[in-house]
């Protein structure tokens, strides 16, 4: 795991940006072979959305052939609701960028059947040859979509009730009426995350901080399903000052030591590529 520390949450979002346009433009994506991207809501992501948007306005980055897959989706909101993840991703992302919305996947809050509709994402992920970065975002209480604290680190894509916590956290996107937020959702299962090739995790604020110290360095534990990213092998947490509060001095030391060993290896890498020593899929990455 790598811990990417910048100094505030728009630092943060232009790094994840310019992180995953990396990803995307390395991967040289085509119609058959499209880079495929999971993706979060929630207040954190939003300055990485702008960056990116201004990366494909600058025509440095395009997502024509790229597909993506939301993390989760409330059950029983409206999809047209102004909360509905389903708003909320092209309102904040879809509708700024060149992306066909037959490439977008959210999970359909409102199906018949929810069970179905879960079992479908997961096999859907699976025919597109599963997911190549997954970037995510945590709660409070360090959950990643919506696995909840307790949610079995073996999950997969299921109906989930809400931790009291979280209901009263997004009350704040509901005028703060906790009644109004659903009881509900639909979510990727850790599991469903762990199995992409790489995972990237936006933390930012004082209030994810004893979340993000519970996750890196404590054990793997369901009570903060962040902390499965430990058994990742490509994973990286990009966070800003304030998420570091609770996290030792040793800690944050260490993290940025091995970022600036990361940009020499990153550099070696390029040059062997350049060099036609190595293919893109052979440029790795240092854990
Ligand atoms: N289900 C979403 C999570 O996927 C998201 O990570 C979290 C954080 O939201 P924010 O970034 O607004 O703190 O909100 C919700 O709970």
């Amino acid at each position: 795991m790598r811990l990417i520390i910048r100094e505030d949450p728009t630092s943060v979002g232009d790094y994840i940006a310019a992180y995953i346009c990396k990803r995307i433009n390395e991967y040289e994506p085509t119609p058959e072979r499209p880079f495929v991207l999971g993706l979060p809501t929630g207040s954190s992501p939003i300055p990485t959305y702008k960056a990116l948007i201004k990366m494909v306005k600058d025509g440095k980055l395009s997502f024509k052939n790229v597909v993506t897959f939301n993390m989760d989706e409330y059950v029983g909101l409206p999809r047209d609701h102004p909360e509905s993840y389903h708003t909320f991703m092209f309102r904040e992302f879809f509708s700024h960028i060149d992306i066909p919305p037959s490439q977008v996947n959210i999970l359909d809050g409102n199906a018949e059947d929810l069970v179905a509709e879960c079992k479908n994402y997961e096999n859907r992920i699976k025919e597109h040859g599963g997911i190549e970065l997954f970037l995510g975002g945590i709660g409070e209480d360090g959950h990643i979509a919506f696995n909840e604290p307790g949610s079995s680190l073996a999950s997969r894509t299921r109906i989930k009730t809400l931790a009291y916590d979280t209901i009263l956290a997004n009350a704040r996107f509901f005028n703060n009426d906790i009644s109004a937020v659903p009881r509900m959702a639909l979510t990727v299962g850790v599991a469903t995350v762990l199995d992409s090739r790489e995972v990237v995790v936006v933390v930012t604020g004082q209030r994810k901080a004893l979340a993000l110290s519970k996750a890196i360095e404590d054990g793997v534990n369901h009570l903060w399903t962040l902390s499965a990213l430990q058994l990742h092998p490509w994973s990286l947490i990009v966070v800003d000052e304030d998420a570091t509060a609770e996290l030792h001095v040793k800690t944050v030391k260490y993290f940025k030591s091995i970022e600036r060993v990361q940009d020499e290896v990153e550099l070696a890498q390029q040059q062997l590529k350049a060099r036609g020593k190595i293919t893109s899929e052979q440029v790795g990455s240092l854990e």
